[in-house]
């Protein structure tokens, strides 16, 4: 099958001819041709390569049956390219000891686990004890023995302090929004030297680049993103996977 023609870039990014004001210094070409790149990746629109993306790892019967459940119970779990790009962290950093803020029913803690060492133990947090029923079930039809999880039924904000300081070696948090600058500083103390965040809705549904989007949750995740970014003691990236991953390794 032939590819698709690329898609005119829109706007002020495919057709400008001047500087931009965000970018006064550099030649507007430059600017131009990078975004121009991202968008045509090998003859792709931006919408198909992100669809591509998204399916590229694919999920089992035990992944897509605690998704089911989670939205049954009103929850949105993690994407499926973020799950892959978890699990490829958590094998990366050879993650040992996980703590996953925001357990849902086990859709992200299953890809995490799938990454860790085979005699890792992931420490998973939510005040829902019905989440955690569910997630408990989905480790074990995972194949996970239950040696492998400890599962803390609480607030994440009352559990943190209870955890052992420079003892992790990933962090991964995907609970309320409003917590997630408190959730980086107790990452911060808890993670080892060279050990890695990950934060979930990195990209506030799409509205972290709106600066209309005022509301409590996207005013937070965008001074954590920024915060985080200008920290000297994260080395961070913003994956564009789901609804974006900010993921920061802890300086050695
Ligand atoms: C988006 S869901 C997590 C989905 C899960 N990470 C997954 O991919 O399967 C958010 C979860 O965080 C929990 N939660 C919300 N606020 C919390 C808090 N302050 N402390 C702990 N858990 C919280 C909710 O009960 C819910 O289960």
């Amino acid at each position: 099958m032939d590819a698709p023609a690329p898609v005119p870039i829109p706007g002020p990014v495919g057709c400008y001819s001047d500087r931009h004001p965000a970018y006064p210094d550099r030649h507007p070409r430059s600017r131009r041709s990078t975004i121009a790149t991202v968008a045509r990746f090998d003859g792709l629109t931006t919408a198909q390569a992100l669809h591509f993306a998204e399916g590229y790892v694919a999920e089992d019967i035990v992944l897509q049956t605690a998704r089911t459940l989670a939205r049954e119970v009103g929850l949105e779990p993690v994407a499926p390219s973020s799950g892959a790009a978890l699990r490829l962290l958590a094998a990366a950093g050879g993650a040992r000891a996980v703590v996953e803020i925001g357990t849902g029913t086990g859709v992200s803690g299953v890809w995490l686990l799938r990454g860790m060492r085979s005699d890792g133990v992931l420490t998973t947090i939510d005040l829902e004890n019905e989440h955690q029923r569910i997630a408990r079930r989905i480790f074990q039809e995972a194949g996970f023995a239950s040696s492998r999880t400890r599962i803390i039924t609480g607030r994440a904000l009352d559990v943190l302090p209870r955890l052992a300081d420079g003892a992790y070696d990933m962090i991964f948090v995907d609970a309320d929004p409003a917590e997630y600058g408190a959730c980086v500083d107790a990452a911060l103390r808890l993670l080892r030297p060279a050990g890695v965040l990950a934060l979930n809705g990195a990209l506030a549904g799409g509205r972290i680049g709106d600066p209309a989007a005022r509301d409590l949750d996207t005013v937070t995740i965008r001074e954590v993103v920024k915060a985080v970014r200008e920290s000297e003691e994260w080395i961070p990236a913003l994956i564009p996977a789901g609804d974006g991953l900010l993921a920061a390794v802890k300086h050695a």
